[in-house]
Formats: C-alpha cells, sequence, structure tokens
C-alpha cells in the first residue's frame, strides 16, 4: 500500500529540513527523502568546511604578523591533516544532531533519490508515497564546462574532499567560491592564481568591493588574470595547465578548482511529467510564494535560481509551511534587502542596491557616503588590507539603499545594519546613532560628505 504524509520534501538540507521541522510543529505528517547526509550542501560541502577553514585562514594570517606585536609566534606551516579532521568532525557532529532531531520530531526518512510519477506521488528506489503537499528542494552542484581536461580539474567539493594541502593552485571563477577558496589557500601558505571570465572579481557586487577585494588579493600575493576564458586544461611535464580561448597559458599547477558556478539538482526528478517545464538552466520557475506551475508542489532553496544562500532556502521553507499549515495565506519571503557575505581576507559584505543599480533606478536622486581608511588592527604590523565602505542614500530624505563593506568584522556587521535597512533606516537615523569607538563600524555612522 502506499503510504501517505502532509507533506513529503524532497531534499534534508537548508530548505528541506526548514520547511519540514515547521510543518511537524504545526501538526503535520511529514517526510523527507534524502539520499545523503542530512544538512545538505550548507552542512557537508559548503557554509561550515568553509568557514571553519577560513578561521584558521586567519588564524595563520595572524601569526604571520604576531611579531610586530611583540606575541613570540611563527609560522611553521599548517597541519591540513589536523585542520580536516577537525572540520570533518564538526560536520559528522552537525550531522547527528540532524538525525536525532528527526527522530524527535517524527520526521519520516526516506533513503534515496526522489522523483515525481504524478501529482502528489513520489518514486524512490521503486516505491510509491503520497501526499497533498510535496516541496522541491533538492540543491544544486557545481558546474564543470565541457572544455578538452575538464577531469583535470576539481570542483568545491573535490577541495573540501582534498587529503593534502594543495600548494600551486589554479581557481577558475571569481564569484562567491573562488574568492572564498582563494583567500583561504593563499592564508594556508599555497600559491594561489585566479583567472576568470570578466574583467573584475564579484563582478555582480558593488565596484567598490570589486576593486577594493582586488587590491586585498594581489596584496596577498593571489595572481589574477581577468579577463580569461577558459579553452582547455592540459596535464603538461610541469603540472597542470590552463589555457584560454586568445592563447594564453598558465601552467605548473599541481591542483585546478572549477568554481563558475552551480546548476539545480532538477533534470532527475521527471518534472515533465506533472507538466513543469524547467528553465534553460534548470531553474524550476516559481512565483512569489514558492508556488511552481502545478497544485500542491512546491520549490525552495537553490533549485528555484533566486539568492541561493542557505538563510534564504531556510527562510523560504519556514514560510511556506507558515502559509500552508498555519493559516497565514499572504506568508511569503521578501527576496528584496537580502544581506549577503563573501568569506574573503578580510570579509566583504553587502545589502541591498548597488549604485549603479540606484543611479540606473533615480538618476538624479542618489546621494553616496563613502570611505576608505586603515583599521587600528593593522596600525602595529603596517602595510595591512584595505578597508572601505559605502552607503548608498536615495532622495530628499536619504533613505538607505544599499550598505556595501569591505573590512574586518564586516561580515558580522553587516547583520545588524541589514535590520536597519529593511526597516527603511536613513542616512539621519545612522548620524542619530551614537558611534562605538575604537571600531570600524563606526565610520558608517560618522560618514560625513556626500558625493
Ligand atoms: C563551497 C560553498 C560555500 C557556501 N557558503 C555559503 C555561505 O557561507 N553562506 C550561505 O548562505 N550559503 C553558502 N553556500 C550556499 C548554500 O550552501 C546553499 O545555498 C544552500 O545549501 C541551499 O539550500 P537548499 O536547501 O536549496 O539545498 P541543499 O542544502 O544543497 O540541499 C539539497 C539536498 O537535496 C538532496 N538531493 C539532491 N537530489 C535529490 C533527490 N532527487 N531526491 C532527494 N534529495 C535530493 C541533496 O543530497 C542535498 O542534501 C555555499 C555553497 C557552497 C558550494
Ligand atoms: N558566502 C556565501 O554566502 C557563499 C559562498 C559560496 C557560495 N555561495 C553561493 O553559491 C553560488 C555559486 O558560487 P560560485 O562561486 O560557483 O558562482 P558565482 O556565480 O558566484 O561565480 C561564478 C564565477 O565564475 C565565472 N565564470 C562562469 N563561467 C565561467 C567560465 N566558463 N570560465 C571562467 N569563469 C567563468 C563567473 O563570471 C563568476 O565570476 C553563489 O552564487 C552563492 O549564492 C555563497
Amino acid at each position: 500500500m502506499t503510504q501517505a504524509f502532509d507533506l513529503i520534501v524532497l531534499g534534508g538540507g537548508s530548505g528541506g529540513l526548514a520547511v519540514a521541522e515547521r510543518a511537524v510543529q504545526y501538526g503535520q505528517r511529514v517526510a523527507i527523502v534524502e539520499p545523503s547526509k542530512l544538512g545538505g550542501t550548507c552542512v557537508n560541502l559548503g557554509c561550515v568546511p568553509k568557514k571553519i577553514m577560513w578561521f584558521a585562514a586567519n588564524l595563520a594570517e595572524d601569526v604571520r604578523h604576531a611579531r610586530a606585536s611583540g606575541v613570540q609566534a611563527d609560522l611553521d606551516g599548517v597541519e591540513w591533516a589536523t585542520l580536516v579532521a577537525g572540520r570533518d568532525r564538526v560536520i559528522a557532529g552537525i550531522n547527528g544532531y540532524w538525525d536525532q532531531y528527526a527522530i524527535d520530531l517524527g520526521v519520516t526518512r526516506i533513503n534515496g533519490y526522489g522523483q515525481l510519477s504524478a501529482p502528489g506521488v513520489v518514486q524512490v528506489n521503486n516505491e510509491q508515497y503520497r501526499a497533498a503537499h510535496v516541496v522541491i528542494t533538492t540543491g544544486s552542484r557545481p558546474i564543470v564546462p565541457p572544455v578538452p581536461g575538464a577531469e583535470l580539474g576539481i570542483t568545491s567539493d573535490g577541495f573540501f574532499a582534498l587529503k593534502q594541502q594543495p600548494m600551486n593552485v589554479a581557481i577558475v571563477g571569481a564569484g562567491y567560491i573562488g574568492i572564498e577558496l582563494a583567500g583561504v589557500l593563499q592564508a594556508l601558505g599555497s600559491k594561489v592564481t585566479m583567472v576568470a571570465l570578466e574583467n573584475r572579481v564579484l563582478e555582480t557586487f558593488d565596484p567598490l568591493i570589486s576593486d577594493t577585494l582586488t587590491h586585498n588579493l594581489e596584496h596577498a600575493g593571489v595572481q589574477l588574470h581577468l579577463p580569461f576564458a577558459v579553452s582547455a586544461l592540459e596535464r603538461r611535464s610541469d603540472g597542470l595547465a590552463v589555457l584560454s580561448k586568445d592563447g594564453q597559458v598558465l601552467t605548473g599547477f599541481d591542483t585546478i578548482i572549477w568554481a563558475i558556478g552551480r546548476t539545480p539538482n532538477t533534470r532527475e526528478l521527471n518534472l515533465a511529467s506533472v507538466g513543469i517545464e524547467l528553465e534553460r538552466n534548470g531553474v524550476i520557475p516559481t512565483d512569489l510564494f514558492q508556488n511552481t506551475t502545478v497544485a500542491g508542489l512546491y520549490a525552495i532553496g537553490d533549485v528555484t535560481g533566486r539568492a541561493p544562500l542557505t538563510p534564504v532556502a531556510i527562510a523560504a521553507g519556514r514560510r511556506l509551511a507558515d502559509r500552508l499549515f498555519n493559516q497565514q495565506p499572504e506568508r511569503r519571503l521578501d527576496y528584496d534587502n537580502i544581506p549577503t557575505v563573501v568569506f574573503a581576507h578580510p570579509p566583504v559584505g553587502s545589502v541591498g542596491m548597488t549604485e549603479a543599480a540606484a543611479r540606473a533606478k533615480w538618476p538624479n536622486e542618489v546621494r553616496i557616503y563613502q570611505t576608505q581608511f586603515e583599521p587600528l588592527r593593522y596600525a602595529l604590523r603596517g602595510n595591512g588590507p584595505r578597508t572601505a565602505m559605502k552607503l548608498v542614500c536615495v532622495g530628499a530624505n536619504e533613505k538607505i539603499v544599499g550598505i556595501h563593506l569591505v573590512g574586518d568584522g564586516v561580515d558580522e556587521m553587516l547583520q545588524g545594519f541589514a535590520v536597519a535597512v529593511k526597516m527603511g533606516a536613513t542616512k539621519a537615523d545612522f548620524d542619530n546613532t551614537v558611534a562605538i569607538h575604537p571600531v570600524s563600524a563606526e565610520e558608517l555612522v560618522t560618514l560625513k560628505t556626500a558625493e
């Protein structure tokens, strides 16, 4: 007999766990279909392992400069195996937490890859399961381009599986993952070369961020080759080589990492059988309420192609459960003003509109406040990375529609400022807030001259 639930969730990652947990709290019978460990990309191959390595990289960087502050320490190298073992213990702990929590919640776990076989019918390992509501949150996987020798490169998944520190690395792609892995490897002592299609790193961010980050990467010793359209990878006598369409050749690498974007895990879901047509890039079309074009079938997280970030998947999942199971028909995620941080060294953060986007929308009403300075943190060692901040303000009351930051601590700083932007704060509200001293964040409430 077909087992029946109120809700079946395909994917036990960030979005899936969030929607399942909240649906159970509303008294629903819930099943999660997941072929692998609970936690998804973020826990197993994304945010968590990355952040642990980012902390280690920061530590290495601090030790490298410790003597300037009189602290008698030298960097004797990095024991990759110790770092990786510690990182993987943390991940196993989180997996274990979710395993137990799923039991405590009474969620049914179905191990395997799910597929739709009809509206409201999910097939896993030749078994069929039914539910009035089905949520697709199967995430995404790294893109490897169809160029000769592509298999000589690894992706972020392969990076997290490395047993030894790669010492001479080429990274293809200057987006989130490329920037984060470059920073970690460089700080841990590897030689890093970056190539990417576009002229600027983090091209979609405000130029203040791209320009400052470019300076900081080069200052740290990362070799940037932009633009560089990769045509092939090759194994040569001196190591791996990256070739470009216009004849450039960079060679001598022990590792090449593809970091050129991700593609949704949707093509295997048999969605055509229920009448869903995927977009060209595999994205499932959804409306603002996470509805697909089929009643009772919803999609959240990376498969929707909108802001592929963990807290976005979680927030969309929770709101969807509120709407479906708690009589909140208007409840949905507002995709505006989502704050985001790229864990570079130092990190960069952004919420709201870039200056260019704001000027395009309000040609004569934009005022920019920005600063660049050397924080006290680098006073003793000197020659630190650049810190920069920008406020994008609009209209007579100078409503703040964008904040763009580079510098130590901005990863923690941005969350509170994002609340202010979401609440509609103006420049005057910032000015009326007494600064905290001496911290970098005080600059944001003391910016004086508009451009
Ligand atoms: C290296 C890296 C670093 C990142 N760092 C950050 C960060 O710092 N901050 C941040 O906000 N975001 C970060 N992200 C992005 C974040 O991980 C994703 O946006 C987030 O995990 C998406 O959640 P999701 O629920 O859509 O998918 P996922 O969390 O990936 O979960 C999808 C799950 O579905 C399962 N699945 C796949 N196919 C099927 C199927 N047919 N049936 C059933 N289950 C299936 C998968 O096994 C997986 O467990 C990072 C990503 C990467 C790759
Ligand atoms: N800190 C975070 O929140 C975090 C960290 C990592 C990943 N993520 C999420 O994961 C997503 C995927 O990350 P990503 O870095 O893979 O993608 P991305 O879209 O951020 O960057 C991809 C980069 O590769 C370049 N590129 C694309 N095709 C190329 C090609 N053929 N040759 C050379 N360069 C090429 C792009 O121009 C871009 O610079 C991000 O969009 C982000 O949402 C978030």
